[in-house]
């Protein structure tokens, strides 16, 4: 950090970071946000044109930080390895997507990216913070994959409880509940109770108590099962707006269609990365135009050890010269 930074806090408000996080995803993907020195910024500009320019650089360091870090994660439950040195990187603003057999360590990865679960090796950072950190729990919103809801209270009620969790009351907590209810496509049942409703329901009604604070980074683990493919379509299509508005949103999924519409994917097995990229990039590597084939060609290659150093390689943690193998 520069010395006219130091002492000086660079953390930028919520909205203002959503809104430029995936501008500053672009300018450093390409290149060009390396180039620009704010010391000689400082020398080359005047007073308050130099202070605008340092404080714009302040903010775009931090959105320079990815939204979750992890690094060399080790998980043993008795005999089970359930993440075994896992390693990865989310940037900020993106639908990052989680794909792998039954095992293969997704939820486990999820619990320590919440705060939920420690590492017994490894660590990771999450909106530039070490997990677990109360601090970010705040800017978190998870949707686990058992629905953590009170069903002997109706909809409302259920999200009231989360809203007061989060801080949330009076006009601005009956706002955000009407805002995620019509979402989720529940405000005509916002008043029955939880235990009346169907599986599908309960998803919805999850999906809107972790909507309910607008968190920068949203977890999901397995968020459409059960749901109508009419109401899994809305929801991707929210969650890519979500992501385009700045959101960071991490999902796990089993299905294929819904892979493809990540911004970016990990593919996992026996708690290892395999191979991490856009769904287009791993299925040009893979040879394959089909998602499901590309896993088992990454998963073959890993299975047979291979050691791969190039591109269109199957069975290689992908991880190029920028981040997660790009
Ligand atoms: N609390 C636990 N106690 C014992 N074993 C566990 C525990 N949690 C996870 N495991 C084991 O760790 C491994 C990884 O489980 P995890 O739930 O992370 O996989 P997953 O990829 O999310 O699977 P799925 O797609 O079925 O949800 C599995 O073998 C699982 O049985």
């Amino acid at each position: 950090m520069p010395p006219l930074l130091r002492g000086r806090s660079s953390r930028a408000p919520g909205r203002l970071r959503r809104r430029i996080a995936p501008w500053f995803a672009e300018e450093q993907r390409s290149g060009r946000m390396r180039a620009i020195d704010p010391e000689l910024a400082a020398r080359v500009f005047p007073g308050a044109l130099s202070m605008a320019f340092v404080s714009l650089w302040a903010v775009g360091a931090e959105l320079m930080q990815l939204a979750i870090e992890a690094e060399g994660l080790v998980r043993r439950f008795g005999q089970v390895t359930a993440l075994d040195g896992l390693s990865l990187e989310v940037e900020h603003g993106v639908t990052f997507g989680l794909i792998g057999p039954n095992g293969a360590g997704k939820t486990t990865f999820i619990r320590m990216v919440v705060g939920l679960d420690r590492p017994q090796a490894g660590q990771v950072r999450v909106l530039g913070r070490t997990m677990p950190d109360p601090v970010v729990l705040a800017e978190i919103g998870y949707m686990p994959q058992a629905d953590a809801l009170y069903p002997d209270l109706t909809a409302l009620e259920n999200l009231a409880f989360f809203g007061a969790i989060f801080g949330l009351t009076g006009a601005t907590l009956r706002e955000r509940m009407d805002e995620v209810l019509a979402l989720v496509g529940l405000s005509a049942v916002a008043g029955r109770l939880v235990e009346h409703f169907s599986g599908g329901m309960r998803r919805r009604l999850s999906l809107a108590a972790a909507l309910l604070h607008r968190p920068a980074l949203l977890v999901l683990d397995e968020p459409t099962v059960g749901v109508d493919p009419e109401l899994r379509q809305a929801f991707w299509e929210h969650f890519a707006t979500l992501a385009r508005q700045g959101t960071t949103v991490l999902v796990s999924t089993h299905h294929m269609d819904e892979a493809r519409r990540c911004g970016r994917l990990a593919l996992m097995r026996a708690g290892r990365v395999l191979a991490c990229g856009t769904p287009a990039q791993l299925l040009r590597r893979a040879g394959t135009d089909d998602m499901e084939e590309a896993f088992l060609r990454f998963a073959a290659g890993s299975a047979a050890g291979e050691e791969v150093s190039g591109e269109g390689s199957p069975g290689r943690e992908v991880r190029g010269p920028g981040r997660n193998g790009r």
